[in-house]
């Protein structure tokens, strides 16, 4: 349907940018994912705070995003090292480090919040940033498998509430599910989907159901993995070998479980059994509970199925 001239002009300003594009953006937490998005948001000319519990995590966030930068400029500014020097400091210019959440909102746009898979914690956050934000401000988690509309519920703006859910790791992973409940307004998620392509991600819509797309088929597959290492029937190094050279997958199901975190996949699948206790597909795992027990949480602590390099 082609916009009436007149609201088509209203929605640009003379920059050719859409005026009431989505600018300024605090993501909440700053860890694996959290970090990832500030440092793609920023890439991509928006102005971010990252927010964390303290300067310490936020320093070793921001360590990190300096680090994947450096990946990102040695390839993409092989040829002209000083136009990668001007990059890297334009992007870090547009990264500023809270720990306030409360400060952090006060001119947001769009809140993407990346903190711990638990629901009743990000209730607690949207609690709070709902009163703190201002009444324009959208809001967005970045959950793996928690139910959108479980995480609104907690606030008075629904209507500007929906999912972003990224892909680890997000300056390489082009897929970004957009979620929307059915409360969320059309202009909401018209400026989720555009923020999302702002950021150079290819969109897909998604429903509010149990992982989305992605996951809905991934986190299955992969504790199947971990199944059938419990049954005895094959070794991790076998099973991921297998599905790299069988199945062409870029990592093998515990490579990738290492590198997305035991600890995430553990609370995904256990909201998941206990919201559907009799499915086997969300059925929990021993082995997989013991080394979340023992801290083996993967790559983001050094060991998981696999020892790693921190
Ligand atoms: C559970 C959640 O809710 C949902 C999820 O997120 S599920 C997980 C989804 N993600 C996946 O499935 C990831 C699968 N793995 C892959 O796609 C690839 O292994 C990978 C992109 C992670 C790594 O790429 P790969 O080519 O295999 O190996 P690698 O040598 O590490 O990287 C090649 C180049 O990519 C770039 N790169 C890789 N990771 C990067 C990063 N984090 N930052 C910047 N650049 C990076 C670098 O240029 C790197 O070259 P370099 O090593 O010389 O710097
Ligand atoms: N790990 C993945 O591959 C992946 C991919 C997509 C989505 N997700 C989802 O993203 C979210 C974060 O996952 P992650 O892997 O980045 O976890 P993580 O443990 O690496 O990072 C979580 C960060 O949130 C911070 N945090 C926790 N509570 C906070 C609070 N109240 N205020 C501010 N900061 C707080 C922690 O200090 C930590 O730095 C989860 O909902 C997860 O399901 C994870």
């Amino acid at each position: 349907m082609s916009l009436p001239f007149r609201t088509f002009v209203r929605n640009f300003s003379t920059s050719g940018l859409k005026k009431n594009a989505i600018k300024n953006v605090t993501i909440i937490g700053g860890g694996l994912m959290g970090a990832g998005i500030a440092q793609v948001a920023a890439s991509t000319g928006h102005s971010v705070v990252m927010v964390d519990q303290n300067t310490d995590i936020l320093n070793k966030s921001k360590a990190n995003i300096e680090k994947s930068l450096q990946r990102v400029v040695k390839k993409k500014y092989a040829e002209d090292p000083k136009a990668g020097e001007a990059f890297l400091s334009q992007v870090l210019g547009n990264l500023a480090l809270e720990t306030d959440a409360a400060t952090s909102v006060k001119k947001a746009d769009l809140v993407i919040e990346a903190i711990v898979e638990n629901l009743k914690i990000k209730q607690e956050l949207f609690k709070n940033l709902d009163m703190a934000a201002p009444a324009s401000t959208i809001f967005a988690s970045n959950t793996s498998s928690i139910p959108i509309k479980e995480i609104a519920v907690a606030t008075e703006r629904a209507d500007r509430f929906g999912g972003l859910h990224y892909f680890n790791p997000v300056p390489m992973m082009k897929l970004l599910e957009v979620i929307r409940i059915p409360q969320t307004s059309d202009e909401t998620f018209d400026k989720l989907l555009a923020f999302g392509k702002a950021m150079g991600k290819v969109t897909v819509n998604c429903k509010d159901t149990p992982g989305f797309i992605v996951n809905r088929l991934l986190v299955p597959y992969m504790m199947e993995a971990v199944r059938m290492v419990e049954r005895g029937e094959a070794t991790p190094k076998d099973v991921d070998t297998a599905m790299k050279l069988g199945a062409g997958y870029p990592m093998g199901p515990f490579e990738l479980t290492d590198y997305v975190g035991l600890d995430t996949c553990k609370f995904i699948i256990d909201g998941w059994h206990e919201k559907y206790p009799d499915h086997p597909l969300f059925a929990p795992s021993p082995l997989l509970n013991k080394y979340v027990a023992e801290g083996k949480l993967g790559n983001k602590v050094g060991e998981g199925f696999y020892k790693s390099k921190k």
